[in-house]
C-alpha cells in the first residue's frame, strides 16, 4: 500500500476536532484567559485616551495619580490573563498532539505487514513526530494566537467606530488589498510545506535504512555514495523549505506593509482633523492605538496563516496515514477458539498470491493436516513458498482461497490475536529488540513471572554465558542485539517461545552447523520446545527430517509428496536429491545411517 496524494485543504484539520472533546473545562479556561487579555489590551486604549484628554492634557495633577493607578491594575491584570492564556492553550496543543500521536501508533500497529513492506519506517517515524510536531505548533501556539487576535481586531475595530467611523471607514479600505495578498501567497505556502515535508520524510527514510544496516554499509565501503545521496536528498529538501519560507517571508512582509501604510495614512487624516478641532488629541491617539492593535492582529494573520498552511499538509499526511484500513475488522469475528487448545492445524485447498504481485501465485492448492502433538517437517528448495505457508498461518496474509483451521475453527472467524496467542514462531533470523536478556525473553509472555523467565533460560543453557556478563540476564544486548552472537540470540529467541508456551510451534530452523556447544544447546532448546506441541519446522538438518513424524516436500507453491524420510528417500526424486546435497554433510558422517536424537 502506498501512501498517495490527498486533497488539500483547512478542512482536514477538522479531524482534530473529536481529540478535543475531553478537555472542555480547559478550553473554557483558556478562551476565558483570552477573552480577559483582548478585553484589558482594548481597555488600555480607553485609558490611553483618558490620561491624554484629562489627565495630561487638562488636569494634570488631579487625575493623573489615579488614571496611573488604573492603567497599573489593567497591566497586573494583563499579566495574569496572558499567563492563563499561554498555560491553557499550550497544555491543550501538548495534550492533543500527544493524543493524535498515541492514536497514530495504534493504528499502525494495526495495519498489515504488506502496508509496512511498501512504506519505509523512516517515513512513517516522520509522520509520527514532525507532522504531529507541526499540529502541536499550530495548536499550542498559532491557534491561541489566532482566537486572542481575532478578539483584538473584532473589538478594536469596534472601538475604532465608536472613536471615529469616518476614519475607520477609510481605514477599511485596504483590506481587500490584504485579503488578496494572503489568498496568492497563501496557496504558495501550502503547496511548497507539503513539498517540505514530504523531502524530510524522505531523508528519515534513508537515514533510518542506512543507519539500520550500518554493518553492510561499512562492509562495502559504501559511506561515500551514501554521502552522495544524502546530500542530495537534503538539498531537495532545503530547497523545498527555502521556497516556503520564502512565500512565507514574502506574505508577512507585503502584508505588514500594506497595513501599516494605510496607518500612517490614517495618522495624517487624523492629525488635520485635530487641527481644524473636529478630533481631540486623547480621540486620535486613542484611535492610532486601536489601528496599530487592529493592523497588528491582521499582520500575525498572515504568520498564523502560514502555520495554518503547514498544518493543513500535515493534516492531509496524517489523513492519509489514518485513512488505511486495518487489515482485521472485529465484526469478521464470530467464532472463539475453544478453550483448551490441542494444536490441530488443517488446511485445504489454499491458494495465494502475494497482494505486491498479484500475477504470481506462490502457492497452489496446498493441502495438508497436522494432528495435536504432531512434528511436521517440511522441506523444499528455496522459494517453494515454506515460509509463506508460516505467514498464513499467522494471519499476516489471508489466502485468496481455500481455508485453514486452527484447533477446529477457521482462522478468518477468530479474533486474529486470540489465534497469534496460541501460536509460537520461531524465525531463522532471531530479532532482539535493544533491552536486557532477561527483556527479550519475557517479550514472549510479559505478565510471566521472574522464575519462569530463568526456567525459560534454563531450557536453553543460557546460565554460564550469563555468569559471564556483568550484568548476568540484566545486561542489555545493545540495538538488534548487536553484542551477542548468532547461537546466543538464537538461543534467548528460542527461550521467548518456550516462556510463551504456545500450543502450535512454526520453527524456521536455523542452517548454522551443529558442531559447536552453543549450537548444540540451541538444537536442545528446539528438542524442549517441540517435545510437548504440535510442530511444523523448515527444515534444513538431516536431524530434524529424521525426527519428523512426517514430512511434507514442496516445490513451486505445491505440495509434492508427503512421507516419512524412509518412505520419501524411496519415492520421491527431488526428495532424494535434497536429503543428498541438503543434508551430504550429515550424512556423509554418518557413514549414511541415521542420525542419533539431536532433537
Ligand atoms: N513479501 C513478499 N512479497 C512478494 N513476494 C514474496 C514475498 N515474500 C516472498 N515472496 C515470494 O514468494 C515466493 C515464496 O517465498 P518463500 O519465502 O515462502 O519461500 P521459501 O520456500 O520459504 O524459501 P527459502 O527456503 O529460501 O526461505 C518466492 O518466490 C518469493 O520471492
Amino acid at each position: 500500500m502506498q501512501l498517495g496524494p490527498h486533497k488539500n485543504s483547512f478542512q482536514q484539520l477538522a479531524f482534530l476536532k473529536p481529540y478535543f472533546s475531553p478537555y472542555r473545562r480547559q478550553i473554557f479556561l483558556a478562551l476565558l484567559a483570552l477573552a480577559l487579555a483582548a478585553f484589558l489590551v482594548l481597555a488600555l486604549g480607553t485609558g490611553v485616551r483618558h490620561f491624554i484628554d484629562q489627565g495630561f492634557l487638562n488636569q494634570p495633577h488631579q487625575n493623573l495619580l489615579s488614571l496611573l493607578l488604573v492603567v497599573f491594575v489593567l497591566i497586573g491584570l494583563l499579566a495574569l490573563a496572558s499567563f492563563g492564556r499561554t498555560y491553557y492553550v499550550t497544555w491543550l496543543g501538548e495534550r492533543v498532539a500527544g493524543n493524535l500521536r498515541q492514536h497514530l501508533f495504534e493504528h499502525l500497529l494495526k495495519l498489515e505487514i504488506s502496508f509496512f513492506e511498501n512504506t519505509r519506517a523512516g517515513e512513517l517515524i516522520s509522520r509520527l513526530t514532525t507532522d504531529t510536531g507541526l499540529i502541536q505548533i499550530l495548536l499550542g501556539t498559532s491557534a491561541g494566537l489566532a482566537i486572542r487576535n481575532t478578539m483584538m481586531f473584532v473589538g478594536g475595530l469596534g472601538m475604532m467606530v465608536v472613536t471615529s467611523i469616518w476614519l475607520t471607514f477609510l481605514s477599511l479600505l485596504v483590506v481587500p488589498l490584504v485579503i488578496l495578498t494572503i489568498r496568492i501567497f497563501g496557496r504558495r505556502v501550502r503547496r511548497f510545506s507539503k513539498l517540505a515535508q514530504d523531502r524530510l520524510a524522505d531523508l528519515g527514510g534513508y537515514i533510518d535504512e542506512c543507519l539500520n544496516n550500518i554493518r553492510t554499509v561499512q562492509a562495502f565501503t559504501h559511506e561515500d555514495h551514501d554521502r552522495k545521496v544524502f546530500r542530495d536528498t537534503s538539498r531537495k529538501f532545503f530547497v523545498a523549505a527555502v521556497k516556503r519560507t520564502l512565500a512565507r517571508s514574502l506574505l508577512a512582509s507585503v502584508v505588514i506593509v500594506v497595513v501599516f501604510l494605510a496607518v500612517a495614512g490614517v495618522l495624517w487624516l487624523g492629525a488635520t482633523k485635530v487641527s481644524k478641532n473636529e478630533m481631540t488629541v486623547g480621540q486620535l491617539s486613542a484611535f492610532i492605538f486601536y489601528a496599530v492593535v487592529v493592523a497588528g492582529s491582521a499582520g500575525s494573520f498572515s504568520e498564523i496563516l502560514g502555520d495554518l498552511h503547514r498544518a493543513a499538509g500535515a493534516a492531509e499526511r496524517l489523513l492519509e496515514l489514518l485513512s488505511i484500513q486495518p487489515a482485521f475488522h472485529e465484526k469478521s469475528i464470530s467464532r472463539t477458539l475453544p478453550s483448551v487448545s490441542t494444536g490441530t492445524v488443517a488446511i485445504h485447498g489454499v491458494s495465494f498470491f502475494y497482494p505486491s504481485y498479484p500475477d504470481r501465485p506462490v502457492l497452489g492448492q496446498i493441502t495438508v493436516s497436522v494432528s495435536p502433538g504432531e512434528k511436521l517437517a517440511i522441506v523444499g528448495p528455496p522459494g517453494a513458498g515454506k515460509s509463506t505457508l508460516f505467514s498464513l498461518l499467522m494471519r499476516f496474509y489471508d489466502p485468496q482461497s481455500g481455508s485453514i483451521h486452527f484447533d477446529g475453527v477457521d482462522i478468518k472467524d477468530v479474533n486474529v490475536q486470540a489465534l497469534r496467542h496460541r501460536i509460537g514462531l520461531v524465525a531463522q533470523e532471531p530479532v532482539l529488540f535493544s533491552a536486557s536478556i532477561f527483556d527479550n525473553i519475557l517479550y514472549g509472555r510479559p505478565k510471566a513471572t521472574e522464575k519462569e523467565v530463568w526456567q525459560a533460560a534454563d531450557c536453553v543453557q543460557l546460565e554460564d554465558f550469563l555468569t559471564t556478563l556483568p550484568h548476568g540476564i540484566h545486561t542489555k544486548v545493545g540495538t538488534k542485539g548487536i553484542r551477542l552472537s548468532g547461537g546466543q540470540k538464537q538461543r534467548i529467541v528460542i527461550a521467548r517461545a518456550i516462556l510463551r508456551n504456545p500450543s502450535l510451534l512454526l520453527l524456521d530452523e536455523a542452517t548454522n552447523a551443529l558442531d559447536t556447544p552453543s549450537e548444540q544447546a540451541v538444537q536442545q532448546g528446539l528438542s524442549h520446545l517441540m517435545s510437548t506441541r504440535t510442530t511444523l519446522v523448515i527444515a534444513h538438518s538431516l536431524g530434524t527430517v529424521l525426527n519428523a513424524d512426517r514430512i511434507v516436500v514442496m516445490e513451486g507453491g505445491r505440495v509434492r509428496a508427503v512421507g516419512t524420510h524412509a518412505e520419501l528417500i524411496g519415492q520421491d526424486e527431488l526428495y532424494r536429491r535434497l536429503a543428498t546435497l541438503q543434508f551430504a554433510d550429515a550424512m556423509s558422517l554418518l557413514g549414511g545411517k541415521a542420525l542419533p536424537d539431536v532433537l
